[in-house]
């Protein structure tokens, strides 16, 4: 068993106003209280749209409750002339902990290359918040066995000009891509060889130290009946979850079921 935290990171994407989202941290953290689950044994983090940001940090604070939050995007430019953006050092003082970045939804909607997720991972490091950066296969790369080397790519390319130091703390999330949304997991054998894949990785890049304290998580249709079969490996370190997360009652059985297995 590794000594890393378990980390389960709820992205409501674009669900929830701000008014929906104190409704929902308050029943996630009311269902932890319950499930006897506090910050020993896991992290739990959500992230909601950018509107409701202020109002669960007013939440969290106000209440003291255990729960992080963060953001589900960042821009990689300085406050400036960029309508629509929002500069990580705004998400740092909204006391953001967390930001996605690289989501594969922003990499097929938004157009987010490689480059362009680099230069937002630099932006959140800078302002101290850590990434949860995203990378993960296509069907048809898996298909065509693939997939390994393409999700690597993709990592050494999102991370291209980081040492070490730099990235102490920082998170990544293995999501295949027909995963999402769709109902379909990866096997517990597929999140583990890509985990195993990604610390080797890691290790091989930035050494030993970075790649065994780096937590590494699987998300795509996690539920509160496969987390568990989903973390087997000692590899994988946590879960990015979608739909899953939206209740907070079931979002908090999820993470009992994840501190369970
Ligand atoms: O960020 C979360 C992932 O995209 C997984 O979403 P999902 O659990 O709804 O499949």
């Amino acid at each position: 068993m590794s000594d890393r935290t378990l980390l389960l990171a709820g992205n409501w994407k674009m669900n929830h106003d701000h008014l929906e989202a104190i409704s929902s941290v308050q029943k996630l953290a009311w269902a932890l209280e319950d499930a006897k689950l506090d910050g020993t044994q896991c992290d739990v983090v959500v992230i909601p749209p950018f509107t409701d940001i202020r109002s669960v940090q007013t939440l969290i604070q106000g209440d003291k409750l255990w729960l992080t939050y963060g953001a589900q995007d960042v821009s990689q430019y300085e406050p400036g002339a960029h309508t629509g953006e929002i500069a990580a050092s705004f998400l740092s003082r909204l006391g953001c902990t967390y930001v996605v970045i690289g989501h594969s939804e922003r990499r097929a909607n938004n157009h987010e290359t490689n480059d362009v997720v680099a230069a937002k991972v630099k932006a959140a490091l800078a302002q101290g918040i850590t990434p949860i950066l995203c990378i993960g296969e296509s069907l048809e790369q898996r298909q065509e066995k693939t997939h390994v080397d393409f999700t690597l790519t993709q990592l050494e390319e999102s991370l291209s000009g980081f040492d070490s130091a730099a990235l102490e703390g920082i998170v990544i999330a293995y999501e295949p891509v027909w995963a999402i949304g769709t109902g379909e997991t990866a096997t517990a054998d597929d999140a583990a060889e890509m985990a195993a894949a990604i610390r080797a990785h890691l290790e091989e890049k930035y050494g030993s130290a970075l790649a065994s304290s780096t937590r590494i998580l699987y998300g795509g249709s996690v539920k509160t009946d496969n987390v568990a079969e989903i973390l087997a490996s000692d590899d994988v370190d946590g879960a990015l979850v979608g739909g899953a997360s939206l209740n907070g009652p079931d979002f908090a059985a999820l993470c009992k079921a994840a501190v369970a297995k």
